[in-house]
């Protein structure tokens, strides 16, 4: 059994559904189906979700609401019309719209959710009702009734460990079954969601849960690139990879998949594959526990922008017993987690996601580090990229990081910062947010200008 998930831009419209229903019923093992809620068109286009989030800030500020209800309305009018559906779907998802709308706005988180995740949820109902209509057996399946139950923290659920064997009680249903994306419920009964991009989540907990075999995830590119195509032409394809390599890619910049969803099939051990809606014959990439490196020790590059440092500096640092834990509890206090920590004798650097980061919160954390560690000197700095290279063979090849460096330096790119993970699959750069684009070039020259297909 395989269980597929199709992401917004395979959805986006009739068009792209009908591909999508096409790859579903051509493999009787695609099963159990995971959508997400309708997406980008075309560049200039908003995503049903983005659409969503702006009803509920709207809700919020007590603005009216009904243009954009009505402009999200007419979204999924479209496609049911090109569908050839009757009226009827387009009235229920009204309905269920405007009585999220009017559910209780008291508590923003949870409410958001609420609006968020009818995205996904009325796509679901849609394209179960479609494939129905074209005589299928299939069955849409809220993650109600899987219990797909999560954490009670709205915008950042947490798979429930008891989940995988509800998830499994799935197999003995009837059809094709159609779950949405991007949410779950908390034992209380509340819709709770994934982060951003959490369909590719929800696909891999459900893919754990019911042991599938396969867990596919269909997108708009042939593959996994070794660097985003946006920023580099046709960058080598990636037949291949490991599932540590895919995790610290997706953490570091490769937006194709989520990287919270690489666990579940990693621990269960179900293999990954990412596909093309629009090419769906092509291999795609295959992520799986383990690969032959022997010939590419770097399989990608990766960058994210949006970085800041907390930078500290005190005379004996390093001889003060304590004061690691204290400067990372200011900032536990302030609710703000951080990815790095690289450290001197004298001074460290705290590396965090710069929107977690309000004016009051700044002013706090370094007001505290003044005050209760005594430091010679704190500061905030922003407008930091991370550079990622990640590969399962870097740590057996001599001169990583020096080809690395100086392939930067050519660029001339100045580095804040170096981190090799202890894993050794994944050495990291902090560089200027500028220079994130020429350091993803310049990188990209040096480890795979030659090379055609990774596997
Ligand atoms: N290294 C990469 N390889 C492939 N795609 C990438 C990479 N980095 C970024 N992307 C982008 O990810 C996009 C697919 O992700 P996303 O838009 O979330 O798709 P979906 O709507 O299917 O969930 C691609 O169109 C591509 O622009
Ligand atoms: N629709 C949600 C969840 C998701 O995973 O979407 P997509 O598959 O389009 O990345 C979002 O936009 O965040």
């Amino acid at each position: 059994m395989k269980v597929a998930k199709f992401g917004g831009t395979s959805l986006a419209d009739a068009k792209q559904i009908k591909k999508v229903t096409n790859i579903i019923t051509s493999d009787p093992e695609r099963k159990v189906i995971i959508v997400s809620a309708p997406g980008k068109r075309h560049d200039n286009d908003m995503k049903v979700t983005d659409l969503l989030i702006e009803l509920g800030e709207k809700r919020l500020n007590n603005e009216d609401v009904q243009d954009v209800l009505q402009f999200i309305v007419e979204r999924y009018r479209d496609i049911a019309t090109e569908l050839g559906l009757d009226e009827h779907i387009v009235e229920t998802i009204e309905k269920d719209l405007r009585q999220r709308t009017d559910y209780d706005p008291s508590h923003e988180g949870v409410f958001m959710d609420q609006i968020k995740a009818a995205g996904e949820d009325n796509n679901a109902k849609l394209i179960a009702h479609y494939l129905t209509h074209l005589g299928h057996r299939a069955q849409y399946v809220s993650p109600k009734t899987a219990r797909l139950y999560v954490t009670d923290t709205p915008g950042n659920a947490q798979v429930l460990p008891e989940t995988y064997d509800h998830l499994y009680e799935l197999r003995n249903k009837d059809g094709i079954l159609i779950i949405p994306g991007f949410f779950g419920y908390s034992k209380s009964g509340r819709i709770v969601t994934f982060p951003r991009g959490g369909s590719d989540i929800t696909g891999s907990i459900v893919a754990a849960g019911v042991k599938a075999d396969l867990y596919e995830n269909f997108t708009d590119v042939d593959s996994v690139f070794s660097a985003n195509p946006n920023v580099v032409d046709h960058p080598t394809p990636i037949k291949r990879m490991t599932f540590r390599e895919m995790r610290e890619l997706s953490y570091a910049g490769f937006g194709v998949f989520h990287d919270e969803a690489l666990i579940p099939a990693f621990r269960s051990n179900i293999p990954v594959c990412v596909k093309n809606t629009n090419n769906p014959d092509g291999s795609g990439t295959m992520i799986e526990s383990e690969r032959e490196y022997s010939e590419n020790p770097v399989i990608g590059i990766a960058a994210q922008k949006g970085f800041a440092t907390i930078y500290v500096r005190k005379y004996l640092m390093n001889r003060e017993i304590g004061f690691g834990r204290r400067l990372l509890e200011i900032i536990e206090d302030e609710c703000i987690s951080y990815e790095h920590i690289p450290s001197g004798i004298d001074d460290t650097s705290v590396i965090l996601e710069a929107d977690q980061l309000t004016k009051e919160k700044e002013e706090t954390i370094i007001r505290r580090i003044k005050e209760e560690l005594e430091v010679d000197d704190a500061h905030i700095e922003k407008g930091f990229a991370m550079i990622m290279l990640v590969g399962e063979g870097m740590h057996e090849t001599i001169g990583i990081a020096a080809r690395a460096t100086k392939a930067l330096a050519k660029e001339n790119i100045n580095i804040d910062m170096i981190n090799q993970g202890s894993s050794e699959v994944s050495l990291s750069f902090a560089i200027s947010e500028e220079d994130a684009d020429k350091a993803i070039r310049g990188l990209y020259g040096e480890f795979f200008a030659a090379k055609d297909v990774l596997q």
